[in-house]
């Protein structure tokens, strides 16, 4: 064999792919307060994530380290392999212009109609020829199973599983890879949790978007990802022991070996109601 006899030789394999965003040894605190420790994490495009555990653990945290809303103090996040400390300002906006927040209150703006809110981002940040904005704000509006009548409303004038619809449809508009949802069905009737919950896994499936969901409601997990990460409070952890206790499938989760995860999905307080008797 000589070296340029190159088809003797079996194909290289091909590189293996960044993950779309990771977390290297992430440490994230406020003051004195140390939140997420060392934390590692990797996500892949098309996947889709729920993050759960108990209120005050940092699942809110995590998100906005993802997206540069709040900077880790040690540690670093990566997009595509590319540290987000190191972007470049448009860069940075370019990236978040590609994820799609629908944030816990659904924060839309009460002096705005329907319409200028979904519109918002795409005036803002000129994606799109003025005169396609409207059709772009009706068709998302359609996408979330909402009426061209609520376009004149305000969000006041709505009930919260309408909010929730019109803060998807915003979010959407952008044409984003990535949706991220703050607990998206809080406050809402098992009804509306249940339309929500079909809308996110519809909005997945049809547009291959990436799914990162932040919720404590195990019916949106089981209908809406393929994967759940189960973080636990770092204040309660032994030092050196992984933040996050579960990473696996929604349905290993009640076989899951450790029992603080059964715990926890089970609802199950009594070894904390002692643990706090005897603080
Ligand atoms: N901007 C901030 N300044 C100071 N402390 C903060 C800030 N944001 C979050 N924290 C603290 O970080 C901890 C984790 O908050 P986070 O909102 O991530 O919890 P969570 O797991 O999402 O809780 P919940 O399920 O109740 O929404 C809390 O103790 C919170 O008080």
């Amino acid at each position: 064999m000589t070296a340029t006899d190159s088809s003797a030789w079996p194909e290289a394999p091909p590189p293996p792919s960044a993950p779309l965003v990771e977390l290297r040894h992430v440490t994230a605190a406020f003051e004195n307060q140390v939140v997420l420790q060392d934390v590692n994490l990797a996500i892949q495009a098309g996947e889709s994530v729920a993050i759960i555990g108990e209120s005050g653990c940092g699942k809110s945290v995590l998100l906005k380290l993802l997206v540069g809303l709040l900077a880790p103090v040690e540690g670093e996040v990566l997009w595509d392999g590319r540290p987000l400390h190191r972007l470049r300002r448009e860069e940075l906006i370019r990236l978040r212009l590609q994820v799609g927040f629908v944030f816990q209150q659904s924060a839309l703006f009460d002096s705005l109609t329907v319409l200028e809110n979904i519109a918002l981002g795409l005036r803002v940040h000129r994606l799109c020829a003025p005169e396609e904005i409207v059709p772009r704000v009706r068709q998302r509006l359609h996408d979330v199973g909402l009426s061209e009548q609520v376009l004149s409303k305000r969000p006041a004038e709505l009930s919260g599983g309408m909010r929730k619809r019109v803060a998807i449809a915003r979010a959407l508009a952008l044409d984003p890879q990535v949706m991220l949802y703050d607990e998206p069905t809080t406050g809402l009737d098992p009804i509306m949790t249940d339309v929500i919950n079909r809308l996110i896994a519809q909005t997945h499936q049809r547009r291959r978007l990436t799914t990162l969901i932040v919720t404590h409601e195990m019916r949106t997990v089981f209908s809406c990802t393929q994967r759940v990460l189960l973080l636990y409070p770092r204040s309660r952890l032994p030092p050196g022991q992984s933040q996050i206790l579960y990473d696996g499938s929604p349905e290993g989760l009640r076989q899951a070996a450790d029992g603080r995860v059964r715990q926890f999905i089970e609802g199950r307080a009594d070894p904390r109601l002692l643990e706090e008797a005897e603080e």
